[in-house]
């Protein structure tokens, strides 16, 4: 079983595409520095979360600058680089999508959003479907020394996902997100702890560095917890890189010990069903 290091950044988000996006890459070159195999991004890394602004900054795939950085720097760095998630466009259409580029610069995979960020809150309303698609794909990407599961952001309030991530076999969750000052003090922490303690796996959560002058004022606190829900590293609300140990070996001790996986009634599940 082995081990790897993870980087997960946490980072300024500007309304200038082009500062972003520079921003990030000497940003995952510092994390590559400190030794990570594995960099993650946050949610809407090269534009402001602001859902009028979505298909202003959005671009394609393969062409679009910011993918083009992301799938150079992975090459270059030799890393795997879960690039966040950016507005991107297919068509007619607008995703929230993470691109995952690996040790070469290949794509090892594409997560769109499934779960849009529709809510009605005090203090808070955001539509995403007024500017986004939502995806369908689930996604699991094959990362050599482990197997990664893609959500973003509102995508982690769905434990059906995340299970269905972890009955095919992931070692981690990975998840751009972008939570705010209404739910994040609230649900950030629980709700990825949850995830990690239902599933048994690490889950790592990348959210932009707070902006009080923002539209939508990030909560910060990007963090990795392991499989037992013990939080493993924790970022403040500014720019920061935050790196931690992914052992393999812990998630078998964890399910070894307490198999909640193997427990599982799904011969009543079943009769649930209809
Ligand atoms: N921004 C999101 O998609 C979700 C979020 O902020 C929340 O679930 O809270």
């Amino acid at each position: 079983m082995g081990k790897c290091k993870l980087a997960v950044c946490q980072i300024n988000v500007t309304a200038d595409k082009r500062f972003n996006i520079n921003n990030a890459r000497d940003v995952v070159f510092r994390a590559a520095s400190q030794g990570a195999q594995i960099v993650l991004l946050p949610e809407m890394f090269n534009c402001p979360y602001e859902t009028s602004l979505f298909p202003d900054y959005a671009e394609s795939y393969p062409d679009g600058e910011t993918v083009q950085m992301l799938s150079r720097v992975a090459a270059e760095l030799g890393i795997v680089l879960v690039g966040g998630s950016i507005p991107e466009r297919d068509g007619d259409i607008v995703y929230n999508t993470c691109f995952v580029f690996g040790q070469q610069g290949g794509l090892l995979g594409r997560h769109r959003k499934m779960h849009l960020f529709d809510v009605d809150l005090p203090d808070l309303n955001v539509q995403e479907s007024s500017t986004l698609g939502p995806g369908r794909d689930f996604t699991v990407v094959d990362a050599g020394i482990c197997k990664i599961g893609v959500m973003i952001c509102f995508d982690v309030r769905f434990p059906e996902l995340a299970r269905l991530l972890a009955l095919a076999g992931v070692d981690m969750l990975l998840i751009p997100a972008a939570f705010n000052m209404v739910t994040g003090p609230a649900h950030w922490d629980l709700t990825m702890r949850m995830r990690a303690v239902d599933n048994q796996v690490y889950v790592a959560a990348a959210s932009p560095a707070r902006d009080e002058q923002a539209e939508y004022v990030t909560y910060g606190h990007s963090m990795v917890v392991d499989p037992w829900g013990t939080v493993v590293a924790q970022a403040g609300t500014g720019e920061e890189i935050i790196v931690a140990e992914v052992n393999l070996e812990t998630i078998r001790e964890v399910r070894e010990r307490l198999p909640l996986l193997a427990q599982r009634r799904t011969d009543l599940y079943d009769l649930c069903k209809k």
